[in-house]
């Protein structure tokens, strides 16, 4: 992405106004045969995604299939694609916009950080919870302005818009970026042109992924975006409220993948304009701030209507600066951020657990789940560093394995937090089996990897290896590493146990 403007463009003082006209750069457009091949491709591509989804390893099945359609539109549309813009040499003009627009950046500046891409640096030394950055509403993308744009129609007639803020956000993104004279434009042009997410590997490429629930979720979501590209593709040539807009004829699956890949590794939540309810926005500057551990560090200022940035820690000038994106695993930064954080605090692994309605206690187990607002069939966690089984995960483990008088002793309580604790074990027969189910499942995941952790780290060592690759090395040790340190985990204590029951001598 980046495509450079065929008409100059001035910068515009404000965000557009309900139906102001928009100039529009002249794109370039396919033959009508090759539009009529697209097409043809779109509709078998709408049929397939349409399909209620596979699950397990049948998800796996049809992706190839899919990617294979999307690769022939890809390849049909390369045509129309424009090589991308150096951001750097873009980076004055986007902090002149930001300086008319009356942000202050003496704080910051924008700098090269290898391994992160760009970022921010301090230019002084701060303090924790310094204020940094105050960066107005009218400088932001949110669904707000997408609704005062030219997509306002279309999206007070669709209901995919309606109720999908972060598409709205990638719709009105792309609309913007094919505006000549957009207010944004100085922001837009200095965007990555491209991502590390899901949507940008192979088939082949992800197959680094087996064994690791991460998988089934990159596929899930390239599944969901190019379903999402079919529908649109479709609707704009189709919609009436649509004619006007300058994606109608050039909507192609690359400025697609980037518009929804630039909202998911750049969207924050802000309150909506009325005040009240949240609502996505992409925050100029504010979204070059890479993420590391730490604590949320921003705010809003309803009554000034802008964003605050404060300091996570005491900086000295020319360091970079951090934000903290928030408690995700390492597999949902690959799928939504496009990276992976190998010193990840909150790194954890999805287990997909479930009661078998065939178990004669199933009901009873359920409702008794239902009471610590626990589903019987969900997705739990195990979590990096010396605990890695929460309450949550304990409870459920120890209602799988009740047997039918430990149930009924159980329903008589009045509270059942202590299935949460750690130390309320409900009796040693209970507790056996709750290790060494976790226990064997662990074994059983690691085992569905085709490397060991030890093989990994060698492969990682090696130089030059794909950014995407690493990523992938790096999400699969931590996983692994959240299994053993389970194993060793269930084992410590089954070893407690026996040593408290008088089975061991301690
Ligand atoms: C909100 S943007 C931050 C600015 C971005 N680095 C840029 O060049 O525009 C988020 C993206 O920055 C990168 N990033 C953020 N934190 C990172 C980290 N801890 N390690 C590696 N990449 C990171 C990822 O590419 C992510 O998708």
């Amino acid at each position: 992405m980046g495509r450079k403007s065929k008409r100059g463009g001035g910068v515009k003082t404000g965000p557009p106004v309900k139906g102001e006209e928009k100039e529009t750069d002249v794109p370039p457009t396919l033959s009508k045969s090759a539009k009529r091949e697209v097409t043809e491709l779109v509709t078998q591509l709408l049929e397939i995604c349409s399909k209620p989804p596979a699950s397990g390893a049948k998800e796996l099945e049809d992706y190839p299939e899919i990617h294979g359609l999307v690769e022939k539109i890809r390849k049909i549309q390369s045509s129309v694609n424009s090589p991308p813009q150096n951001r750097e040499e873009l980076f004055p003009a986007f902090l002149e916009w930001l300086h008319k627009n009356g942000v202050d950046t003496s704080a910051v500046e924008i700098a090269s950080f290898p391994g992160f891409g760009y970022g921010l640096k301090t230019t002084k030394d701060i303090k924790e919870a310094d204020l940094l950055l105050k960066i107005p509403r009218k400088l932001m993308l949110t669904v707000d302005s997408a609704k005062m744009s030219v997509l306002g129609e279309l999206i007070s007639e669709d209901k995919i818009l309606q109720v999908m803020p972060n598409v709205t956000l990638a719709m009105h993104l792309l609309i913007e970026f094919k505006v000549a004279d957009s207010f944004w434009k100085p922001y837009l042009a200095i965007l990555p042109h491209t991502y590390n997410t899901p949507l940008y590997l192979t088939p082949e490429e992800l197959q680094h992924l087996k064994g690791s629930p991460t998988l089934g979720n990159s596929i899930t979501q390239y599944r969901s975006i190019a379903r999402q590209y079919a529908y649109f593709y479709r609707l704009l040539q189709k919609h009436p409220a649509a004619a006007k807009l300058p994606i109608k004829d050039n909507f192609t699956f690359d400025d697609y993948r980037w518009a929804v890949s630039t909202v998911m590794t750049r969207q924050n939540l802000i309150p909506g304009k009325d005040g009240e309810k949240q609502t996505f926005g992409l925050i100029p500057l504010w979204d070059m701030c890479n993420h590391s551990n730490g604590i949320y560090t921003s705010d809003f200022d309803i009554e000034n209507d802008c964003s605050l940035c404060y300091a996570q820690q005491d900086c000295s000038a020319g360091d970079q600066l951090f934000m903290f994106y928030g408690p995700r695993s390492n597999g949902e930064f690959f799928v939504h951020n496009g990276f992976v954080y190998a010193e990840n605090d909150h790194d954890r692994l999805s287990l997909k657990l479930g009661i078998s309605k065939g178990d004669p206690l199933f009901e009873a187990k359920s409702e008794l789940l239902a009471k610590l607002n626990l589903s019987a069939s969900r997705s739990y966690f195990l979590h990096c560093g010396d605990y890695p089984v929460d309450g949550e995960l304990l409870a459920f483990l120890r209602v799988f394995c009740m047997d039918e008088d430990t149930l009924r002793a159980e329903e008589k309580k009045e509270n059942h937090e202590n299935l949460m604790e750690l130390e309320t074990p409900l009796s040693q027969d209970n507790e056996e089996k709750v290790w060494n189910f976790l226990e064997t499942r662990a074994a059983l995941l690691l085992k569905s990897y085709p490397s060991t952790v030890q093989e990994d780290e060698i492969q990682l060592m090696q130089t030059d290896l794909p950014t995407t690759l690493q990523m992938m090395l790096k999400l699969r040790i931590g996983e692994k590493r959240i299994l053993q340190q389970t194993a060793s985990f269930t084992s410590q204590r089954k070893h407690m146990m026996k040593e408290r029951s008088g089975q061991i001598n301690s």
